[in-house]
Formats: C-alpha cells, structure tokens, sequence
C-alpha cells in the first residue's frame, strides 16, 4: 500500500505546506552538477565521476536564483533531508510540468533505512530554466517487506 502525503511528510524535511501532496511530498531542486569524466561501474565495487556544480545565472527578473540550463543531462541534489522508515521503500518521480517542458528526471531504488539529501539524473531535452528550491520531483512511501536496511556508501550523504 502506498502511503499518505502526510505520512511521507513526516519523514522530509523541512516541509512546506505547498509541498505536501494527496500521495507524496515534493521534492525541491538545490545543486544542479555537470560530471566532467568518466565515473565507473565495476564488479566489485563503482567509482563516481568527477563533476562541478552549475553557476546559478543572475537572470534579470529571474530572482530567486534560477538555473538556465541547455540540453543534456545533469545530477540534480534535492532540497531535503529524506528518510525511508523502516517496512517501507521510496519512489521518486519528476512532477509533470518538468516533463510537460521536456525534461526528465530518472531515479533508482530508495532503500528502507536511508538517510541523507539524495540525487537524481535530470534530462533536459530542451532549454529550460529552473530556479533554485522549486518543486520538481515527488516522493512517495510503499510498505515493503525487508529484511536488513540500508547500509551503503550513501548512507547519511549531503547532510550538514
Ligand atoms: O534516485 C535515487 C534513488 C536512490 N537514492 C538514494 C537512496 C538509496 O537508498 C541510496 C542508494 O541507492 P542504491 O542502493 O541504488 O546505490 P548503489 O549504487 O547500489 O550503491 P551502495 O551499494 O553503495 O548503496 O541512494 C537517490 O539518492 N536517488
């Protein structure tokens, strides 16, 4: 089953009422990375590529910062703090307007027991611009059996 937004709520923060959706919590767009070289998926083990954040464009009539970003693919960091409570597992989405405007974004797996202010692949198949801390992804909560949680190398990552 699939939970409330006012159940996801509870384990995203900070949250502002305009996020919180009948089925999910949105999610808000912070750094925006271009990767510079080749990362590397192995047997045993990955290697993250090397990568820089996005200058924020002072665009006149734009402010908040806003990124103008041309087409290609980007490592988008979102806003919040995110937690997957135990007996469940998260889903990320991208909020239809980004795909009404021709982009994407991509996400994987949310383990039950992860913490931190995760990532996901934004594709921009046409030049968009969007600003800093607006809402481009929803996240939702499924109960899920599992039996350990998770443990990995991303676990608590981007938390200040
Ligand atoms: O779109 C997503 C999906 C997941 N995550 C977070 C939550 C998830 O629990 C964690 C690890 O994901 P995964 O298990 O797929 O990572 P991995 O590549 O297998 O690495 P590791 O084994 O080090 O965790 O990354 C994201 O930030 N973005």
């Amino acid at each position: 089953m699939f939970r409330s937004g006012a159940f996801v709520a509870e384990y995203v923060s900070p949250t502002a009422d305009d996020q919180i959706q009948p089925n999910g919590v949105d999610l808000t767009l912070d750094v925006v990375f271009e990767q510079l070289e080749p990362g590397r998926i192995g047997r045993d083990g990955k290697q993250i590529g090397d990568r820089v954040a996005r200058p924020l464009e002072e665009l006149e009539q734009k402010a908040p910062d806003t990124y103008y970003l041309p087409e290609g693919a980007y490592v988008a960091r979102y806003g919040e703090r995110i937690q997957i409570p135990e007996g469940h597992v998260g889903f990320v989405y991208p909020r239809s307007s980004l795909m009404r405007n021709s982009c994407m974004l991509n996400t994987a797996v949310w383990d039950a027991g992860y913490e931190g202010r995760g990532e996901g692949l934004l594709q921009v198949h046409h030049d968009v611009e969007i600003a800093r801390g607006a809402r481009i992804a929803q996240l939702v909560l499924a109960e899920a059996d599992h039996e350990d949680a998770y443990d990995g190398s991303y676990q608590g990552e981007n938390l200040d």
